[in-house]
């Protein structure tokens, strides 16, 4: 692409200030990048895009875009956060959809970069609330695990959401496709590996189960607390990534109770059954040596399991905290932000609106943990109300 456009404005070391031209915020990162984030770039038409202007080399550049993307609003506002991310406010719309980070160098996309080569962002969505980290299951096949997790969605539907992993295994009778798994071909799963779509995989069984960045993604923009259930290898490799999570291992009361829950389900070939068996031993000899999961479980009976799987997730008093979903408020097209410490506030100016007056808004960032798409949750806030 050609010359920077005349409208870059001076560079803003502490990253506060922002210009902005029709639906276009300027950034300056340090002195040698200019992020534009809006219409143009490498968004579709109905998404937010993001160029990057290279100072030392006068250049444009378009960068690989991860994560979900903002829909375009009519306008928008940007703010650097600690120099790894620019949060990006959406006018005209509520906090359900209004807050969005970009992430241009935090752990995940230096990861990223460095995989790829060239440059990187990340788009994660803001949900407004005490975000909790995610749960992780895992135990061997027929111990109980989808039974636990079907009961514990079911009396939480507002507080729980279900990672949908991808597998290249055929679907049982009873299965839905992106209800119980993304059913894909091998071939394809491999080439979205490759291309970083995933937090984890493995080869479990015989077959490739992952889970993709997305599918955490949805859950969390929810506002809702993420469960996986994967196996032992997959919970190593989300221990070793940037995704912060509770690791709990359900383990059968004994070997032969786990071979006549796996029987009794009905749902594998005697040969799957010899399969998971064997593996189900190194399992659990895995699952239960130290250092990797944070609890272990052991399913007997199935309500004293459930009673307190649910006392680890602070749910013992049988209170549903329906939801992290707090207030739903409307930011206005016209607002100003600023930043001070770890507190962003919007100032709304509501002078052409049916109530005039102020309101300000405090997001506290405090909370704002760093890494990959689906990381940057858990703004708390308070609104002050100067009417
Ligand atoms: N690493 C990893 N393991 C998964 C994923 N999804 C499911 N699994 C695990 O794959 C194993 C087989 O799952 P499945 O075929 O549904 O059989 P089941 O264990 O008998 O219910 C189980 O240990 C699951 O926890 C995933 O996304 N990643
Ligand atoms: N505590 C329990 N006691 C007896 N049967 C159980 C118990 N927990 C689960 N089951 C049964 O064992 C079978 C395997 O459970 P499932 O949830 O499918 O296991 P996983 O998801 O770990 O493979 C199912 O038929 C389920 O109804």
């Amino acid at each position: 692409m050609g010359e920077a456009p005349a409208f870059i404005s001076d560079d803003f070391s502490n990253g506060l200030l922002l210009k902005s031209k029709g639906c276009e915020t300027i950034i300056n990162m340090g002195c040698n990048r200019t992020f534009v984030i809006g219409a143009m770039g490498n968004g579709s038409d109905s998404s937010i895009g993001v160029r990057i202007f290279e100072k030392s080399t006068s250049e444009w550049v378009i960068p690989t875009v991860f994560g979900t993307r903002p829909t375009l609003s009519k306008g928008h506002s940007a703010i650097v956060l600690d120099g790894d991310r620019i949060l990006v406010i959406r006018g005209n719309s509520t906090s359900d959809d209004c807050f969005w980070f970009l992430e241009v160098n935090t752990a995940f996309v230096r990861e990223q970069r460095a995989r790829l080569g060239s440059e990187v962002v990340a788009w994660s969505k803001g949900v407004v609330g005490e975000a909790q980290i995610p749960v992780v299951i895992s135990g061997p096949s027929g111990v109980g695990k989808g039974t636990l997790i079907a009961k514990l969605m079911e009396d939480f539907p507002m507080m729980f959401g279900f990672s949908v992993s991808h597998t290249t295994r055929a679907p049982r009778n009873n299965e839905q496709n992106g209800v119980h798994y993304h059913f894909t071909e091998r071939g394809v799963m491999e080439k979205d590996i490759q291309d970083g779509k995933f937090l984890e995989f493995a080869a479990v069984h015989g077959n490739l189960y992952g889970t993709s960045v997305e599918s955490v993604e949805v859950v969390t923009d929810q506002g809702k607390r993420c469960i996986l259930d994967i196996d032992v290898q997959g919970a190593r490799s989300v221990r070793a990534s940037s995704l912060e999570a509770i690791f709990i291992f359900i383990c059968p009361p004994s070997f032969e109770e786990l071979e006549k829950r796996l029987r009794a389900r009905g749902t594998e070939t005697e040969e799957q059954i010899q399969k998971r068996l064997r593996n189900a031993k190194a399992e659990i000899d895995q699952g239960t040596s130290p250092g990797l999961f944070d609890h272990t479980l052991i399913n007997d009976d199935l309500e004293t399991c459930y009673e307190n799987l649910k006392k680890l997730l602070g749910l013992s008093d049988g209170s549903a905290k329906a939801t992290n979903i707090s207030e739903t408020v409307h930011v206005p097209l016209e607002h100003t932000v600023s930043k001070i410490d770890q507190k962003i506030l919007i100032n709304c100016n509501t002078l052409h609106q049916e109530k005039p007056g102020n309101s300000m808004f405090v997001l506290d960032l405090s909370s704002i943990k760093g890494g990959a798409p689906g990381r940057t949750r858990g703004l708390n806030w308070a609104i002050h109300d100067q009417h």
